[in-house]
């Protein structure tokens, strides 16, 4: 088997401009990746069937998967007859805001491209990728990057001051779409995303926790008040910056000292069956 890390992304900022044509929204947002990741198995098969191995019973099994859906748009572009069996070991929560099944798209996509021998850049990669999902193109990059359009135009951007992320997911799903399409347009408080990526490139941490921002949050917090109980008690606890991530229902709070990480982590798990205490990355190298 061929192994390739399928890293989660937090949203550092989220903004909606507008609603498209298309039904999609043109957002503005900062996404970074934090050490929490999955690990994606690739092997050829000579029967040229995709094959997905997965013992999570919240992920697919069949074409609705990510991953199949990447080796699938790789093998008809590029006339490949080879097969591929995915072994998917989940260590990212499903159906969390933390780019989970877009990540293992990626993953799949810079694999295939090594183990088929494609000899495919990045963004050739990130470009099959957008159609998959919006947040496929930023997975397959990695590190820090704005991303705009809806989604999938990535400007690289530095790795923001390092720190500590612990995220708490609370043990319910949300639909990205229903989220999308409860929120007000005329309503949005607008995050100050200059603002952040000054923060970012000046590695400046307490500018950056002054700078997060989400325009979803307010959506997901009014239809799911646990949500709401859980950043309140990670603001308790004492992190430097509380937001959600995506369309939710992860919390992250950002954290500088490792001393009060332990603490804010065993506050949580009072009350939170699923809390990680993780590293930022932010760096583009580290992918395989
Ligand atoms: C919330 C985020 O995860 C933040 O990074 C993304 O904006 C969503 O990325 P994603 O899950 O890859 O989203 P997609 O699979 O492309 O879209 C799911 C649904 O979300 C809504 N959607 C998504 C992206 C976008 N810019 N505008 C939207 O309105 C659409 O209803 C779409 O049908
Ligand atoms: N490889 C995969 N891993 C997890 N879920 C997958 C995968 N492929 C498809 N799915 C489906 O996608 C749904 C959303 O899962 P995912 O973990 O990607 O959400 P998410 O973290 O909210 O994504 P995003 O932040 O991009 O909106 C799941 O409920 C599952 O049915």
């Amino acid at each position: 088997m061929y192994y390739v890390k399928a890293p989660a992304k937090i949203n550092l900022t989220l903004d909606v401009l507008h609603k498209r044509p298309d039904g999609y929204h043109e957002v503005e947002m900062i996404m970074t990746t934090v050490d929490l990741a999955d690990r994606i198995g690739l092997e050829n098969r000579e029967d040229g069937k995709i094959h997905i191995l997965s013992v999570d019973r919240f992920v697919p099994n069949d074409y609705r998967n990510l991953a199949y859906q990447a080796a699938k748009l790789l093998k008809e572009k590029y006339r490949v007859k080879l097969g591929v069996t995915i072994k998917i070991e989940k260590s990212i929560p499903v159906a969390a805001g933390l780019a989970g099944g877009s990540s293992d798209a990626a993953a799949t996509l810079r694999g295939l491209n090594t183990l088929w021998g494609l000899g495919l850049s990045l963004d050739e990669l990130a470009q099959i990728g957008t159609k998959i999902g919006s947040d496929v193109a930023f997975c397959v990059y990695g590190g820090t990057a704005l991303a705009t359009g809806r989604g999938e135009r990535i400007q690289e951007l530095p790795a923001p001051a390092n720190c500590w992320v612990i995220l708490a997911k609370p043990t319910l799903g949300v639909s990205t779409a229903d989220i999308y399409g409860n929120l007000k347009i005329d309503q949005i408080v607008h995050p100050n995303t200059k603002q952040m990526i000054e923060a970012i490139e000046h590695k400046n941490f307490d500018q950056m926790c002054a700078s997060v921002g989400n325009v979803l949050e307010d959506v997901t917090l009014k239809l799911y008040p646990e949500v709401a109980g859980l950043k309140g008690q990670m603001q308790k606890f004492g992190a430097d910056a509380v937001l959600m991530s995506g369309s939710g229902p992860t919390v992250f709070g950002l954290v500088q000292q490792e001393t009060k990480v332990q603490r804010i982590y065993n506050g949580l798990r009072g009350f939170c069956d699923e809390v990680y205490a993780v590293r930022l990355m932010g760096e583009r190298d580290t992918l395989a």
